[in-house]
């Protein structure tokens, strides 16, 4: 179990801060919500506090209204109640599930933006949890906090003046001392007892999360190695611990809400008192005491309300921490949007180095040129570096330095989204969506059509398998891809990288996982191809390199040209 103590990078106010600045325009709708609210719970007090009135008027209090508005007020003010409520609620509503919806939308123009450098470092389980857990806790936040407090604020001001004036300031006294401790004094103390446990909970049920799925993502693994019982045991190990943390923020919420309840109970007392010594002094008739203290027995509802939040605000706080980091990441590699646009027309590498940690480069002063009609091939040891090389192409990362240019323009001055209209890569392992494979080839191109997506398919060697398919390019192909083999996620792999007509190809590794016939009949299309476009080659392999026009060997962070 994680002991050590989990501490947030910003405080409670702070995060607070920030998530009421992402209200923007919803202020208006979150004023209407407090309106609506706090004049329905003084409708809702007032049911009971015309009930007092008449009581009053019995007791001889020179009250105006008759026994029948008494009662129709009485009556009015519970329906009014209910429509206020709802209008409440719904504006509540309206604010949190529209700002969940930008925020989904904000998370997910930051992981664009942040993908894949900072992407690779970080469990995908976790950013799943963030999309889905930490997003919908701030629903809380928006729904049945912000409101709450400012409608706590405004009925205690009310109940503390209407005490004052309709009966005594003494008994507004006490009501504003019962506020004040019910409200804040015990929400400060439990919010510190819970600040831990809460956090440690978000921080378990995220890491739980994200070891579930990714035993779920390597199953197969997990069984051909025969360690299903190992992971079964850690899962469950991990399930316990969540529990365990569960069960320490439902002991310290139960504690907090054991402490407000009594706390209301001793000031509900002391208002009685106080209304009675007022009585006998005679400093109050019995009339006045009555519906002073009416009024103050029932206005602790809203301040009762936000007692409860320091159990959902902590992990409020700690969800909205980990969505805020995020939003706040810097992508290791900045968008370019006032460089230059290209049409690619040949690449030359100058001295270009690059280490993902200081001190360790991966790749040294490496040199290489590409021309339109080549094929240029790359070769080294596992490890070496080759796929780097292709991922700083794409300004996936940024080199340390050196040049990268495309048409003599550095790879730094032209634009990003031009960039990846020029280039783009078949990377070892294809991803497929959970779509059809019409859809999934039009990621490249949306609006290709029938033939031109066969063509891509054809020279790729994938249309054929395609047509054997129940529903042809219509065919769903299953989350990640599971239903097609290796082999033939690649060949659809290639097919994208030929249907988008980029300029230069990068291919890592394209034929590891076809046959020697299928090989063939890719390294045909990509050798037609050829003389469109530029393609650079990684592989192992000596009969892909075989139609390569010049060959690069990548050795100890160097690259030197081999003798094909
Ligand atoms: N995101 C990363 N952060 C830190 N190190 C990385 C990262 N990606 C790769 N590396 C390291 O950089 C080195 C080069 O990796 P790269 O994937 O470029 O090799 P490769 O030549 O393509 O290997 P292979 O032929 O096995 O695909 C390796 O030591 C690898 O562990």
């Amino acid at each position: 179990m994680n002991q050590v103590k989990q501490t947030l990078r910003r405080s409670g106010i702070s995060i607070m801060a920030h998530l009421i600045s992402l209200l923007g325009s919803f202020a208006a709708v979150l004023i209407l919500a407090v309106i609506n609210g706090s004049i329905g719970y003084l409708c809702a007090m007032s049911v009971t506090l015309f009930g007092a009135l008449g009581v009053a008027k019995a007791l001889g209090e020179p009250i105006w209204l008759s026994y029948e508005w008494i009662i129709a007020l009485a009556v009015g003010c519970g329906i009014l109640r209910g429509l206020l409520r709802y209008i409440e609620q719904y504006s509540n509503h309206y604010i949190a599930f529209h700002l969940l919806a930008i925020l989904r939308d904000k998370i997910f123009g930051v992981l664009r933006k942040l993908c894949p450098a900072k992407l690779e470092s970080k469990q995908k389980g976790s950013i799943i949890a963030m999309l889905t857990s930490d997003i919908e806790t701030l629903e809380v936040f928006y729904a049945h906090t912000l409101s709450p407090i400012c409608i706590a604020i405004l009925v205690s001001f009310s109940v503390c003046l209407f005490t004052w004036l309709a009966a005594s300031p003494w008994l507004a006294l006490v009501a504003l001392i019962g506020y004040l401790v019910i409200g804040i004094v015990v929400p400060m103390i439990s919010s510190a007892a819970l600040k831990e446990p809460g956090v440690t909970y978000r921080k378990e049920f995220a890491s739980f999360n994200a070891y579930y799925l990714d035993s779920i993502k390597g199953i197969k693994d997990i069984l051909f190695h025969n360690a299903g019982e190992k992971r079964e045991q850690e899962v469950n190990r991990r399930s316990e611990c969540l529990l365990e943390e569960t069960r320490k923020m439902k002991e310290e919420t139960g504690k907090a809400s054991a402490i407000t309840e009594l706390a209301v109970s001793v000031f509900v007392m002391l208002t009685l008192i106080a209304g009675i010594v007022l009585v006998y002094t005679g400093n109050l008739t019995s009339g006045k005491m009555i519906i002073g203290v009416v009024a103050i027995f029932g206005s602790f509802g809203p301040v009762v309300a936000i007692s409860a939040l320091p159990g959902n605000l902590t992990q409020t706080f700690a969800s909205g921490d980990r969505v805020l980091n995020l939003l706040e990441e810097v992508p290791a590699v900045e968008e370019i949007t006032d460089g230059k646009n290209i049409t690619y027309e040949n690449l030359e590498v100058r001295k270009l180095s690059f280490a993902y940690q200081k001190n360790e480069p991966v790749l040294k002063d490496v040199c290489m040129q590409a021309q339109k009609g080549e094929i240029v091939g790359i070769i080294g040891e596992s490890g070496c570096g080759k796929s780097t090389l292709l991922k700083l192409l794409l300004r996936f990362w940024s080199k340390d330095s050196g040049e990268i240019l495309f048409n003599g323009t550095d790879i730094e001055k032209i634009n990003s989204d031009n960039l990846l209209d020029n280039v783009t890569m078949v990377s070892q392992v294809t991803y497929l969506f959970d779509d059809t494979i019409e859809e999934n080839l039009r990621i490249a191109k949306p609006d290709a059509t029938q033939v031109e997506m066969e063509q891509a398919c054809r020279l790729a060697s994938v249309h054929d398998f395609v047509m054997s398919l129940p529903n042809g390019y219509q065919t769903r192909v299953g989350a990640m891809g599971d239903a097609l083999s290796s082999g033939e996620k690649q060949r659809l792999g290639l097919a994208r990288a030929f249907l988008g007509g980029r300029q230069l190809i990068l291919l890592d590794e394209p034929t590891s996982n076809v046959d020697s016939i299928n090989e063939g009949i890719i390294l045909k299309a990509l050798a037609q191809q050829k003389s469109k476009k530029s393609i650079i080659l990684v592989s192992h392999r000596e009969s892909t390199m075989a139609i390569a026009d010049r060959i690069y060997k990548v050795e100890n962070g160097y690259m030197t040209e081999a003798t094909k």
